[in-house]
């Protein structure tokens, strides 16, 4: 049973920070921008991987910390990805953000993520996130490419057209939800769309 409560953060209106400058450093900050270029990030690590100083270098909303992770880097923060080589600190990092009220994700250490972070398909304005619950990335990552491929390309077509009939239609809400479920229900093969 996967019990894990599926949101779709604005970035843009956060401030993340990430802890660690190393490969999972590079793979959590190019996930975290890939999805939402305009994050505001703040990454702190001794050693920081050139890619890592290239993405800052061309992106005012990124900030580096050239040292070690201090307790004050919470400050501000809404959201921490740990991402260290040291187990215990990164254990440390994580309480610390608990008892701050933050929401903390530990790469690779699902017992103390309060997050994780999933596979992405994206179409135009569509995005569908995978989880597996933990039991396999590399199942997500694969299934990622299945549904990427079997999704068409012009969904954002069909989107933009029945965003279009949204606003046009007249009416109560409740005979919107209907008009709308009758134009859409072609999609799914079903006459009547039950709620
Ligand atoms: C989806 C994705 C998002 C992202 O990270 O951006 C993601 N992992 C990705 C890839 C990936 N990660 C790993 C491999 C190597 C092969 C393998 O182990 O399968 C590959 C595959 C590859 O790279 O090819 C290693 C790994 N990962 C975790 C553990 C620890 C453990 O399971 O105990 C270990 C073992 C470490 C070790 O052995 O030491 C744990 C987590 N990884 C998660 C997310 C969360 C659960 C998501 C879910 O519910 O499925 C969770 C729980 C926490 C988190 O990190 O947020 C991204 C796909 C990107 C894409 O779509 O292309
Ligand atoms: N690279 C992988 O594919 C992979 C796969 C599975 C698990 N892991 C695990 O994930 C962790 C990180 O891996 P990596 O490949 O990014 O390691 P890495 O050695 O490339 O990078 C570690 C980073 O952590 C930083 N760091 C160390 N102590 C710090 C502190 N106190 N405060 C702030 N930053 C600190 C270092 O400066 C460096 O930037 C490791 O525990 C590793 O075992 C990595």
């Amino acid at each position: 049973m996967n019990n894990l409560f599926p949101i779709f953060l604005k970035l843009e209106n956060l401030h993340t920070l990430i802890v660690g400058g190393g490969y999972v450093g590079l793979e959590k900050i190019t996930a975290v921008l890939d999805n939402a270029p305009l994050a505001r990030v703040t990454l702190v690590a001794p050693e920081i991987r050139d890619e890592i100083r290239d993405i800052a270098a061309a992106n005012s909303r990124i900030n580096l910390i050239a040292r070690k992770f201090e307790d004050s880097d919470l400050a501000e923060k809404d959201l921490v990805i740990v991402a260290t080589n040291d187990k215990e600190e990164n254990r440390r990092i994580w309480e610390t953000a608990r008892a701050r009220h933050m929401l903390a994700n530990v790469a690779d250490t699902p017992d103390i993520c309060d997050f994780y972070l999933s596979s992405v398909v994206r179409k135009g304005n569509l995005k569908v996130a995978i989880s597996t619950n933990g039991m396999s990335p590399t199942f997500a990552k694969r299934l990622k490419e299945v549904l990427g491929e079997a999704l068409p390309d012009n969904l954002d077509q069909a989107m933009e057209q029945l965003k279009a009939v949204r606003e046009m239609l007249k009416g109560d809400f409740a005979s919107k939800v209907d008009e709308l479920n009758r134009i859409t229900a072609v999609l799914t093969g079903k006459k009547k769309d039950a709620p």
